[in-house]
């Protein structure tokens, strides 16, 4: 093969692979320097490598950019035991100790309740925690959700919608685990590719303001975690406040298969078998279509995500809510500043705008939504119950097909 293309040009060694991302030859002490690096920088907020090229129009460092983490701050690791987790335990890891992060990590596992699928790649999370010597806690949905476990659900309601059930209640779990755990905020293995396929989901089903939601790499966070240490672990699970725990993806612009590749040549530990239960039709779709871009462009992958950034980027434009709908008042303010700035013509037409949209938003209902507490089990939602409790209500009834769609922000 080729010699390397990212080692010092006077003594490169030999090529050993091609990086998916970007198509170079390059030698494996390279690979894994530049894919480390990457993430590095993502959790920096310097943005990737290709954002950092000044040729590549828009794409330039932006500098109010902040890092994802505080020093000191707790972090819990979402450990399935797959290949994305595996890598982001051992990543975190490892920059943790070279760049001095200062965090406090631990692993968090979620035990769905799917025989022959969960508890194998259980096992491998415990191995990982005493590999990178990280303290863990499982927590289940039995536990969770008074005996209702995925193969008890799934029996209930059959293979289809399945996902609906699990992703909300993993959601709701990860963030009681880090409640019980104390943590500040949690990290999961979610990658380029993943975010590339909700963008492309989103805009397919015409929903912007998600997409502008899917791309954003933090998201919660807005209130602390209790902290009491008189109690144990069933009383913390009575007694959570309402609140968001801070999420994060540092492995965003991370594609799959280099993370595949990473844990190949890093010979990690790592459980690879699919759910028994399947992905939802209409993602696996969009996954497919991803892969066939990223077959014939590579860069397809991050462009993607690229557009949703900068769809999103156009939805927090001055005068508009974060739902993506105008605000008529906001947009006469904007308007009026700019006119105070010399750009009078602008600051005309943007009022007549407006004033064409109040009267259109006149008769309107109100979209806003106010978050309040469950007033069944305290987490955070837009209604009066949540929607895993909304969810377990109609499993406890035998009326387990609720429309979850509709009931979705
Ligand atoms: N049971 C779980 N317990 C804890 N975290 C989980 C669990 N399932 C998923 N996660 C977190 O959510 C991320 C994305 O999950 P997804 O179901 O898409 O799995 P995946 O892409 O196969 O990832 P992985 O390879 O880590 O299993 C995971 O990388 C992990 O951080």
């Amino acid at each position: 093969m080729a010699p390397c293309s990212l080692c010092p040009p006077a003594s490169p060694r030999r090529a050993l692979l091609r990086r998916p991302k970007t198509l170079q030859a390059v030698c494996k002490e390279c690979f894994f320097d530049v894919f480390e690096t990457e993430i590095h920088h993502t959790i920096m907020g310097y943005g990737t490598a290709e954002q950092l090229d000044p040729t590549r129009p828009g794409h330039k460092a932006r500098p109010g950019l902040k890092s994802l983490f505080t020093r000191g701050e707790r972090v819990a690791i979402g450990a399935s035991g797959g290949k994305d987790s595996t890598v982001l335990a051992y990543i975190m890891t490892l920059l943790n100790k070279r760049y001095d992060y200062g965090l406090d990590l631990c692993l968090l596992s979620i035990d769905e309740g799917i025989s022959g699928y969960r508890d194998a790649s259980l096992d491998t999370v415990k191995r990982n925690a005493e590999q990178y010597a990280l303290p863990l806690k499982i927590l289940s949905y039995s536990e969770l959700y008074g005996g209702w476990t995925m193969d008890r659900v799934v029996s209930e309601i059959g293979k289809k919608g399945n996902c609906t059930y699990c992703g909300v209640f993993r959601r709701q779990a990860l963030d009681r685990g880090a409640d019980l755990l104390e943590v500040d905020h949690i990290v999961t293995g979610h990658n380029a590719d993943d975010v590339a396929e909700t963008v492309l989901m989103n805009v397919l089903r015409g929903d912007i303001s998600r997409v502008a939601r899917c791309t954003a790499i933090t998201t919660g966070g807005d209130k602390q975690p209790q902290r009491d240490d008189g109690q144990d672990d069933a009383d913390r699970l009575e007694s959570l406040l309402p609140r968001t725990i801070k999420r994060s993806k540092p492995f965003k612009y991370a594609y799959e298969k280099e993370i595949v590749m990473y844990a190949y040549f890093k010979k990690l530990d790592y459980h690879s078998t699919e759910c028994i239960y399947a992905p939802t039709a209409y993602r696996g779709y969009a996954r497919a279509l991803v892969k066939d871009l990223e077959a014939i462009r590579p860069s397809a992958i991050v462009d993607l995500i690229y557009s949703g950034e900068a769809l999103a980027s156009s939805l927090a434009l001055p005068g508009r809510r974060a739902g993506g709908e105008w605000d008529a008042q906001a947009l006469v303010d904007a308007a009026q500043a700019q006119a105070a700035d010399g750009g009078a013509d602008a600051a005309q037409a943007a009022a007549a705008v407006a004033g064409v949209l109040k009267g259109r938003t006149a008769g309107r209902k109100k979209t806003a939504q106010v978050q309040q507490s469950c007033a069944r089990c305290g987490s955070m939602t837009s209604q009066r119950l949540c929607q895993a409790c909304m969810l377990l209500e109609g499993l406890n009834k035998g009326a387990a097909k609720v429309d979850v769609q509709q009931q979705a922000a």
